[in-house]
């Protein structure tokens, strides 16, 4: 059997991996999408698909399940979405997600979805991680040690602040 798992992974952080250690107990291999994958270089979306593709390929080699890594672009129709996934991934049997639009996107079109409580929410969201990064605070421990190598390789936390400078400056973005 083989499971599918899309998120923004903006950062991956250790609430995916422990979805993903879940996920792997449940099925033989594993499609994970990177979703919203024309997004990078904002404050929501800092990294690119490829440096996610890095971040998520490196982090589930600590488990042993065959994992295919799918990049897949967002679109503006919602109707047409799951048919969009199918044509960019390899045949899955079941879904994994708790979000509530990509739970009802897959359920109405007769895929069976799985969801699972959050773990550690308090502090394993990419939105607080991102923040963090911004502020200077701790961040590292949240997030896989293959995570942490990759952000530092693409000077990561440099990038996020340089962001939120100009959107808090209101400027436009630049390639300066
Ligand atoms: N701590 C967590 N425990 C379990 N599942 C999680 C956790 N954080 C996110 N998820 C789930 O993983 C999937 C991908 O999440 P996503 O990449 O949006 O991360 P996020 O932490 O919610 O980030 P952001 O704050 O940037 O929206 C979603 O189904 C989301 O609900
Ligand atoms: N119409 C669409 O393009 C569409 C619909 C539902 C989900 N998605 C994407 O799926 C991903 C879901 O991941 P998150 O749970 O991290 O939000 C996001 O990248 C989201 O943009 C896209």
């Amino acid at each position: 059997m083989r499971g599918f798992y899309i998120g923004r992974y903006q950062p991956f952080h250790n609430g995916h991996q422990h979805m993903v250690e879940e996920i792997a107990a449940e099925v033989d291999e594993l499609v994970l999408g990177i979703g919203s994958a024309g997004d990078s270089h904002t404050t929501r979306n800092p990294f690119t698909a490829g440096e996610r593709v890095m971040m998520v390929t490196k982090a589930v080699e600590e488990f042993d399940i065959t994992t295919y890594v799918v990049p897949i672009e967002d679109l503006d129709r919602n109707s047409v979405w799951v048919s969009h996934v199918r044509s960019m991934t390899p045949r899955f049997d079941v879904a994994y997600s708790n979000n509530p639009l990509v739970v009802r996107l897959f359920e109405e079109a007769g895929v069976e979805v799985r969801q699972s409580p959050m773990f550690r929410r308090d502090v394993l969201e990419g939105t607080e991680l991102r923040e963090r990064m911004i502020r200077g605070r701790d961040w590292a421990d949240l997030v896989p040690d293959a995570v942490v190598d990759v952000i530092r390789e693409v000077d990561g936390v440099r990038r996020i602040r340089r962001i939120a400078e100009t959107d808090a400056n209101g400027e436009e973005p630049s390639d300066a």
